[in-house]
């Protein structure tokens, strides 16, 4: 990967059969779950952490994450042989840490949530004099992101019907804001997808002003941001933004098909996304005359994660059903 490509990879963009059957129109998968730090967030904390090595002054870098953004910051910090130190809370799955660990990361585990992890990681920035990588709230996080909808722009063969996201702070769905602005495509529904107990933005929506959850309830913790960014706020205002939250059953069921059906096996968070077509949010929204039916098509961003295996699938299926 050439540097001034950043550390991440241009994903596959694949058509899904089993979701495109299911709502009469083309489905397309941008596939971050190829990522090398297996999310997308390799892209936008990857710009933001060359930027950081840029400057040439920084003493290592420190990101407080619910795994994934830990993960990228990981990646990314070795490569340019920064010292990295990632601060997760306690509802991170345990095979994250060492996934930290074998990047060389230093790992401290504070809290429940990822709030109190990221009040921890603002205390040692000061201390230990860390430069701080935001896991969403960062225009240069979110530039990175936007890669994405450029390389949608190159790869589809016209504009899109509607686009997918999963919400946790609301970092990737302002990269695919500022994406589509730049390409033209600033009319394209853009479907905001959050699970029930981490559902932030959706929260914003409803009260007209940025709200803090009294917690984080989902069991998809890697959306559990008790705050959406601000600039995600004022995106979901525009009229062709929609919000929608699914619960953790439904984000889960999703992963089991999309296992099934595609063969990849992505994190919760991913599922609420991916719930949007197979627990019929879309067919739902076209009844309602939300979006067109037809749709031209749809593309589903894949976000991936990390914190996930078949032991944590199985820990998910058993705390989810039981
Ligand atoms: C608390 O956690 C925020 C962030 N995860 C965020 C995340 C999202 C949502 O991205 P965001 O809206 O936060 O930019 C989607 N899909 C996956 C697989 C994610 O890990 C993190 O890893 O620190």
């Amino acid at each position: 990967m050439s540097k001034q490509n950043g550390f991440h990879v241009v994903t596959p963009l694949l058509e899904s059969t089993g979701m495109s059957k299911r709502i009469g129109t083309t489905v397309y998968l941008k596939m971050e779950s190829s990522q090398p730090s297996g999310s997308f967030k390799i892209r936008g904390i990857g710009y933001k952490c060359q930027n950081v090595a840029s400057l040439n002054k920084s003493k290592g870098v420190i990101c407080s994450s619910g795994g994934n953004a830990g993960m990228a910051t990981a990646y990314a910090a070795r490569k340019l042989k920064l010292p990295a130190t990632i601060v997760l809370p306690s509802s991170t799955p345990e095979l994250v840490a060492q996934k930290l660990k074998d990047q060389g990361a230093t790992v401290k585990v504070v809290g429940k949530v990822w709030d109190d992890a990221n009040a921890e990681a603002l205390r040692l920035a000061e201390s230990e004099d860390l430069t701080v990588i935001h896991p969403f709230d960062d225009p240069l996080v979110w530039k990175g992101h936007s890669s994405i909808v450029h390389e949608l722009k190159a790869s589809l063969p016209s504009k899109p019907g509607a686009l997918v996201v999963s919400i946790g702070g609301g970092g990737l769905f302002c990269g695919i804001m500022d994406g589509l602005d730049e390409v033209g495509w600033g009319d394209v529904p853009v479907l905001c997808m959050e699970t029930m107990g981490a559902d932030c933005l959706n929260a914003a929506l409803k009260s007209r002003s940025l709200v803090t959850l009294p917690d984080i309830t989902s069991k998809a913790t890697c959306l559990g941001a008790k705050t959406a960014c601000q600039q995600a706020f004022e995106y979901s205002k525009r009229p062709n933004v929609i919000s929608e939250v699914v619960t953790d059953l439904q984000a889960l069921e999703a992963m089991e098909l999309f296992l099934d059906e595609e063969r990849v096996l992505v994190e919760l968070a991913c599922g609420a996304s991916l719930a949007a077509v197979y627990s019929g949010v879309i067919q739902r929204l076209q009844e309602e005359g939300r979006l067109p039916k037809p749709l031209d098509s749809l593309v589903m961003i894949v976000c991936g994660g990390g914190s996930v295996n078949l032991a944590q699938l199985q820990h998910l299926q058993a705390v989810i059903r039981k």
